[in-house]
């Protein structure tokens, strides 16, 4: 492999390849009479560029380009419409290519071998690159609907649903119930991590043990058909168990709807496939060429849509399926634990948003300016929210425990963030995906990797989850967790254990 072929990422590392070659298909290409009635043999080589280390980290083809797929689609373009020139053929190869999701830059070559060259040849090839920034000047090719099946069994697929495109709406945030400033009160602790295994709320609020590995079920169970145990809506105080339905098993067929489509969501691979898709990029930008639009998935702000005084953009997408979202809790004002609780079945309660595992309870030394430790834990849901709706909606239920802003990084009775939304990437000005802290922060990575150990944190600075908490600079403020904190009883104030409520300085 040439140097001069590679292609770095953002932070300059050099990104994987998918290589397909030699990919042949009769084709009617050409600018003679003959060449479009007779006919004639086109070769491409395709180089995807791609970062596959998610895809390998859960062994999971839905982070990464199936070349299967991706061949019967640059056969097609080959074999497709007849246009004049190679370069539109390469063009409308690399535009396809382009337009599937996890694809950064794409080298095609077409090869012409018997092209009307009045001298003796080996080949004419027509090589180009193109990437998110030097888009392809051609139209992605789409299989008409039902041309290309999907799904191999290990990765059930499901028809996208219409009525699943809309969240349901977010519920009126109740009135702000401020708490007095209190050090911070706490239920069973044990020491610092290991932790050795997930806690699921439905465990956890039915009185079940709460190390069952019942919050990955849920977590891996499906949306259409049953079996796995999940959260429902939740009075305060409480987060009651619910039915979420699973997927049902073996392979499934999916019809294509447009090239850039996902496979679909699918509950039964590792935990590590947390971050499903998101955006529905042909509804983010119904106008655009996909070229354009899959990179909207990649950077959400990009296409903003002036609807009447709103300025919308895809952060205000709800996505096609539900969506796995991860959220960060931290407390260090007022009952912490309690509020922490009541947070938990405020966000369970929320339409469109449900609580699948709880991490256990983190007790952190806080970062930033002087002022008592944290309690710190993070919530796997699953979403049918927009981005930007659940932003709102985690600040409602912050609003609820009176939280407010004094202080950049101060004390607070609640903070939540979201700290990834299926797999959006974006920044705008109210809402950065990833949360842009989230991978050096170990008051957030160490109870998430503890809840769900393969996770993988996306973006830039992103990677496997249990690793990135191992390193954080604040990895030795992580005193230890408590695993029966939703149910245990909370200890008065008194009853602390040593250092709590101490300042502490990271
Ligand atoms: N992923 C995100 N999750 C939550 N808030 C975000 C996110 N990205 C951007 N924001 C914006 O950040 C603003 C400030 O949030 P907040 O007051 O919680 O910050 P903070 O807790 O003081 O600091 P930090 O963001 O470092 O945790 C929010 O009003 C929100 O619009
Ligand atoms: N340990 C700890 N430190 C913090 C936290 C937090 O949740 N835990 N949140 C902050 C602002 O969101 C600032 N510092």
């Amino acid at each position: 492999m040439n140097a001069q072929d590679d292609v770095h990422d953002e932070g300059g590392r050099r990104l994987d390849q998918i290589r397909l070659t030699g990919l042949s298909a009769t084709g009617y290409h050409g600018v003679f009479a003959h060449e479009r009635r007779e006919g004639q043999t086109f070769v491409a080589d395709v180089v995807v560029h791609l970062d596959t280390r998610r895809a390998a980290a859960g062994d999971d083809l839905a982070h990464t380009v199936d070349y299967g797929e991706l061949a019967q689609l640059v056969v097609a373009v080959l074999g497709g419409e007849p246009v004049d020139l190679v370069e539109t053929v390469a063009e409308r190869i690399a535009a396809t290519v382009l337009a599937r999701p996890h694809v950064q830059a794409v080298d095609v070559a077409v090869h012409k071998p018997q092209a009307p060259i009045t001298v003796p040849f080996g080949d004419v090839v027509v090589a180009i690159r193109r990437d998110r920034t030097k888009l392809p000047a051609a139209e992605p090719y789409r299989p008409p609907t039902g041309q290309v099946r999907r799904g191999d069994g290990r990765h059930p697929v499901t028809a996208d649903q219409p009525g699943a495109r809309s969240a349901p709406p977010l519920a009126e945030p109740p009135a702000p119930t401020p708490e007095p400033a209190q050090p911070v009160p706490v239920a069973t602790a044990q020491a610092a991590p290991p932790v050795p295994a997930r806690v699921s709320v439905a465990d956890a609020l039915s009185g079940g043990v709460p190390t069952t590995d019942a919050g990955r079920r849920a977590h891996d169970a499906g949306p259409d058909g049953a079996g796995a145990v999940l959260v429902g809506p939740a009075p305060t105080g409480a987060v009651p168990t619910g039915v979420m339905p699973a997927v049902p098993a073996g392979p499934a067929a999916e019809a294509w709807s447009a090239p850039h489509e996902e496979p679909s969501y699918s509950y039964d691979g590792p935990p590590t496939e947390l971050m499903a898709p998101v955006v529905d990029v042909e509804r983010t930008a119904p106008t655009s060429p996909a070229p354009e639009a899959a990179r909207t998935e990649l950077m959400a702000p990009v296409t903003d849509v002036v609807e009447g005084e709103l300025v919308l953009d895809a952060f205000d997408e709800p996505p096609a399926h539900p969506v796995r979202a991860v959220l960060a809790l931290g407390a260090n004002l007022g009952p912490a634990q309690d509020t922490l609780r009541q947070a938990v079945a405020d966000l369970a309660a929320t339409p469109g948003l449900e609580v699948v595992a709880v991490s256990p309870l983190a007790r952190t030394a806080a970062v930033g300016p002087e002022q008592p430790d944290y309690l710190n834990a993070v919530v796997l849901t699953r979403t049918t929210l927009a981005p930007r709706e659940l932003l709102r909606a985690v600040q409602a239920v912050e609003l609820r425990h009176g939280r407010e802003r004094r202080e950049h990084w101060g004390p607070r009775t609640l903070d939540i963030d979201v700290v990834v939304h299926g797999e959006t990437l974006g920044v705008t000005d109210d809402l950065e995906l990833p949360h842009p802290r989230a991978h050096q922060r170990a008051f957030v990575l160490q109870p998430w990797a503890q809840v769900d150990p393969e996770a993988v944190l996306p973006g830039l600075g992103g990677g496997p989850v249990a690793l990135l908490a191992a390193t954080a600079p604040d990895r030795d403020g992580v005193r230890w967790m408590a695993l029966d904190w939703l149910t245990a009883p909370v200890p008065a104030a008194n009853a602390e254990p040593d250092g709590a409520g101490e300042a502490h300085h990271p």
